[in-house]
């Protein structure tokens, strides 16, 4: 049974597209209507046949819809949910997918009084932004966290959850505080740290005189990706989740500086047990997302193509 009938999803980036595109491959038949804020992104919309009809106002787009997706920034959650408040259809349910839950689910209660909203966060994503950057595959074998509250109408929990599972993706319910103290640590502080490295060689450059690009093959690359991500997304949920971020980068910091009194005091012993323990993660890491990587894990099917032919991210 499809879980809905009519879908409009306001931002069609990243996660709007993708799930846009995701809906028509997986649950053909389900209408989808569709906003965003940028006269340029609808146009690319349009011209990418994402969606049946990308609607001139958000108003318009909800109009008819039993499930609206909110896939904007999480600063932008609030004027995006005031947008559609009057025109929501009688019993439609009401879900986003910002990477923090708590304030975006506190600023989407005071806009739609009366409504039924389900945040929800797909823990899938890349680098890159727009609708161009958006893939079918993306939630395959990906976790989608539902933070519903205590008192959430379980039908439309179970209604959003077999929306998730149709799109591919492993679904898991968990309150909002927990769901932001957990990313802060997985997704956010990492970010964070991409952030710091590529911002301080990029200052260091102009002493080594491009050395850092140059030799940039080893760890440095990694982060460059990361660091290559959504400014305004991460601005916001840098400032969204400021509690839990703080927390963790406290204790963050703890660690950094235990870790440089062991090499100032030439204290291999430490630094090795460090890294035994942290070479046996990555491994279970892998080991658990085993059936992830053979779904297309996280990659745009062209760079999947690049990939294959040897080409370096
Ligand atoms: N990029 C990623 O890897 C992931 C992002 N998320 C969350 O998904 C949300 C969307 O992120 P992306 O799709 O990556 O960003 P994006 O930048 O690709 O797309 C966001 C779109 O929202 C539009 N927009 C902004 N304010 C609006 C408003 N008030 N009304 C209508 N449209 C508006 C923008 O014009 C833009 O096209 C964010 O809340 C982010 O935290 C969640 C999981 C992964
Ligand atoms: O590109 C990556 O490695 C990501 O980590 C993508 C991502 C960004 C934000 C999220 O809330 C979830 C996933």
């Amino acid at each position: 049974m499809v879980p809905f009938a009519t879908i409009a999803v306001i931002g069609l980036g990243l996660i709007g597209s993708s799930i846009a595109r995701a809906v028509r491959a997986s649950l053909p038949g389900v209408a989808l209507r569709g906003f965003d804020a940028s006269d340029d992104v609808r146009a690319r919309a349009a011209g990418l046949d994402l969606i049946d009809v990308v609607a001139g106002t958000a108003a318009e787009a909800v109009s008819g819809a039993d499930l609206v997706i909110l896939c904007v920034p999480v600063g932008a959650m609030a004027s995006a949910a005031h947008a559609i408040a009057g025109s929501l259809a009688p019993g439609a349910v009401v879900s986003d997918v910002g990477s923090s839950k708590a304030g975006v689910a506190a600023s989407l209660r005071e806009a739609l009084p009366g409504a039924t909203i389900i945040p929800a966060h797909p823990v899938a994503g890349t680098e890159n932004s727009g609708p161009e950057a958006g893939f079918a595959t993306l939630f395959r074998g990906r976790w989608c966290i539902l933070t519903p509250d205590e008192d959430a109408d379980a039908a439309a929990v179970q209604r959003l959850s077999d929306f998730w599972s149709a799109l591919g993706a492993k679904v898991e319910l968990m309150d909002a505080p927990h769901h932001d103290l957990v990313l802060a640590v997985t997704s956010h502080l990492p970010h964070l740290i991409a952030f710091t490295i590529v911002g301080t060689a990029s200052d260091l450059e102009r002493v080594t005189e491009s050395e850092v690009i140059k030799y940039s093959a080893g760890g440095f690359r990694d982060f460059t990706r990361i660091a290559a991500s959504n400014p305004v997304m991460w601005r916001d949920i840098f400032l969204a989740n400021k509690g839990a971020v703080l927390q963790m980068l406290q204790r963050f910091s703890e660690d950094l500086f235990h870790l440089q009194r062991a090499i100032r005091h030439d204290d291999g012993d430490t630094l090795f047990d460090l890294f035994t323990r942290t070479r046996e993660i990555r491994r279970s890491v892998i080991e658990q997302g085993q059936d992830v990587a053979k779904a297309d894990f996280g990659r745009h099917p062209e760079e999947e193509a690049g990939a294959e032919a040897g080409t370096r991210r």
